[in-house]
């Protein structure tokens, strides 16, 4: 029988120091996340980021969070909640980090009688940190709980015309009543290294201005393409000029280069420009959090304004928009029916 796995990132247990240590901890240690030898992943997360981000990041976590908990998990699970009255398919939630575990959202599934598992991570574009870890652990647990379970994984789904009709017009909805002059996508950031490691040719990401434009099998796993070919799409489907939009990459760890230009260099840079009335869209992240609604809703509308720009928008993300349900229950239903996956 079939079932569907969504997964998306976690959160911690609570806003506090003591909760937000251990998931920190398991998050920072992923060889995808900190992609250095053990032993010096060792000495930077728990010698060096876990001493003092617990407390900064729970500072953060304290501004957002709400009564019934996470927001990214609240938002998840009435995603699931919804998906579930839109499919006959038995649906199942879990995190890649935290306490709302892979394995268990597998056992419940094996409990209704799965066998054959639909892998959803919840992330529209490939990056090894986000999609592919998610990939592999639940390809452990199976290989360790659930050997005789099949699992299929959904492709990262950014260049997916449907995808990007229900993303542009969330857009085009939270712009309705908003007079702007520049319109931003803030994608998460990820270090530069991590695009060349994910490169298959091993040649052609160089991260200059061409090499995402240029045709290539690269594309697959490039996040750096993916998130620039998404808002080409986007901008196209709203019939926006060029000079309008502008990409730019978010929530950078200190020491590395990470992808450029960065969001709060722009929210600098804008009003000296004249652009001074800024909406903010984060697809990066089909599901609100810390990322959007205390760096970017919060944090990044100060930034604007402080360097003189006098109107901010965040958008919010797709969370539990009732065409993105139906399109994720369209996905499934045709995956179940059909045994076909969408077009990406
Ligand atoms: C090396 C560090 C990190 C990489 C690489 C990275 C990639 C990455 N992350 C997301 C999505 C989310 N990240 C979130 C929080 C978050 N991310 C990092 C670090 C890296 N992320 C940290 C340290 C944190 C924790 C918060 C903090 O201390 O600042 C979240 C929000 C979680 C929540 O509970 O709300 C999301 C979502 C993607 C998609 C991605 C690669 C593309
Ligand atoms: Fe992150
Ligand atoms: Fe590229």
């Amino acid at each position: 029988m079939k079932g569907v796995l969504l997964v998306n990132l976690g959160s911690p247990d609570s806003p506090t120091a003591k909760d937000v240590k251990p998931y920190l901890d398991e998050f920072l240690m992923d060889e995808r996340v900190i992609d250095v030898p053990k032993w010096l992943r060792n000495i930077l997360v728990r010698g060096i980021i876990l001493q003092t981000r617990p407390k900064k990041s729970a500072e953060a976590y304290s501004k957002i969070w709400w009564e019934e908990g996470s927001p990214l998990i609240v938002l998840s699970e009435r995603f699931s909640e919804k998906l579930r009255k839109h499919t006959q398919v038995p649906v199942a939630l879990g995190m890649r980090y935290g306490s709302m575990t892979i394995k268990s959202a597998l056992q419940e599934l094996k409990d209704k009688g799965v066998d054959d598992v639909l892998l959803v991570p919840l992330y529209p574009h490939y990056a090894m940190s986000s999609f592919e870890t998610v990939v592999v652990k639940t390809l452990e647990v199976k290989d360790e709980f659930f050997p005789g379970m099949k699992i299929t994984t959904l492709p990262a789904f950014y260049k997916n015309l449907d995808y990007i009709k229900v993303l542009s017009e969330s857009i085009k909805e939270g712009l309705k009543d908003f007079e702007y002059d520049h319109l931003l996508f803030s994608y998460h950031g990820i270090p530069e290294r991590h695009i060349r490691k994910s490169d298959p040719t091993n040649f052609h990401c160089k991260i200059d201005s061409s090499c995402c434009s240029t045709n290539s099998v690269a594309h697959h796993t490039c996040y750096r393409h993916q998130c620039y070919k998404m808002t080409e799409l986007v901008r196209n489907y709203m019939n926006l000029p060029e000079e309008k939009v502008s990409v730019s990459f978010q929530s950078r760890l200190p020491n590395d280069p990470w992808l450029k230009p960065y969001t709060d260099f722009e929210f600098e840079r804008f009003p000296k420009e004249g652009k001074k009335k800024l909406a903010v869209v984060t697809p990066a992240f089909v599901s609100d959090c810390l990322e959007t609604l205390e760096e970017i809703a919060m944090e990044g509308k100060h930034q604007f304004t402080e360097a003189g720009g006098e109107s901010y928008k965040h958008i919010p993300c797709l969370n539990d928009n009732d065409a993105w349900v139906s399109l994720m229950a369209q996905w499934v239903d045709t995956w179940e029916k059909e045994h076909v996956l969408p077009q990406t």
